[in-house]
């Protein structure tokens, strides 16, 4: 990988679609028959949804069936080819909202030590002191201070993944997309990153939208489930269970067994 793409990758992960300040109020979704289409296939086709403020929306579904795609137009890196998405507050007033994307690879600058990476995050035009100042009590609130001055070659998997995780959430985001962010880690560390966006999500109060290849993350994380097949949402389930949810609960293995019933067209 060249250094320029790393550059670019970045900057997408710190990218905003907010041409205003920076905004802490959590971010409501309202899409009308969003499509998607790439040359002549239809990847998405007509999703409406809802989403209010502050939720925890989880999408799921076999793969291809547009789970990125969607979560890329949220966040304004790519545009629909119809339809429309609109933000809103918690009152139902139009926003713009400030957003970020955590994906599934850090993509960490190698050449920044780690709070100088998530101070990044807070984009140009905070002074680089400010910024690091900034990045250091982001890197608390995911548990990973003592790693401040460390270069990012020197972590591991999952502590790459909590300073991404810390990199987005320094500018205090409205609305959170989440990219399969756990995909690339072993199950136990996985099991304490769920606990960690589950506490984050909570403290901060974000709207959050994961995309996950994982039913047992999905129930686990969020309060809303939505299952796409082939650029449609079939299934819209509700996770009622407060936080901390537990693994192995009966409850909410009876949700996933829905969700997988539905994703593999059992009914
Ligand atoms: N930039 C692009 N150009 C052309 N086709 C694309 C592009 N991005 C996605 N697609 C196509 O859109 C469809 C949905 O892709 P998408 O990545 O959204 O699926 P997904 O559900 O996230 O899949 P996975 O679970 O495997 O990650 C696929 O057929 C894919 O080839």
């Amino acid at each position: 990988m060249t250094i320029a793409q790393v550059e670019r990758d970045h900057r997408a992960s710190i990218e905003t679609t907010s041409e205003t300040a920076p905004s802490v109020a959590p971010a409501g979704l309202r899409l009308r028959g969003v499509e998607k289409t790439f040359g002549k296939n239809r990847v998405l086709r007509g999703i409406d949804l809802f989403v209010p403020a502050g939720q925890f929306l989880a999408i799921v579904g076999k793969s291809g069936c547009g789970k990125s795609t969607l979560l890329r137009l949220l966040v304004g890196l790519d545009q629909q080819t119809g339809g429309t998405i609109a933000f809103e507050d918690g009152q139902g007033q139009e926003i713009a909202p400030n957003s970020r994307i955590v994906f599934q690879e850090p993509r960490l600058l190698p050449w920044f030590d780690v709070a100088d990476n998530v101070g990044v995050g807070l984009g140009d035009g905070v002074a680089r002191a400010d910024a690091r100042r900034r990045g250091e009590a982001a890197l608390a609130e995911v548990q990973l201070s003592d790693k401040a001055k460390e270069w990012p070659s020197r972590l591991s998997g999952g502590q790459r993944q909590r300073v991404a995780l810390a990199r987005a959430l320094v500018s205090r985001p409205g609305l959170l997309a989440l990219d399969e962010p756990l995909g690339a880690l072993d199950a136990l560390t996985r099991i304490s990153m769920q606990a960690l966006l589950a506490r984050v999500w909570q403290e901060l109060g974000f709207t959050a939208v994961l995309v996950t290849h994982d039913v047992t993350e999905a129930v686990h994380l969020a309060d809303r489930v939505i299952v796409l097949d082939e650029g449609r949402i079939i299934r819209d389930i509700a996770v009622p269970q407060p936080h901390p949810r537990h693994h192995g609960d009966a409850s909410l293995a009876k949700i996933e067994g829905q969700l997988l019933e539905a994703i593999l067209g059992e009914r």
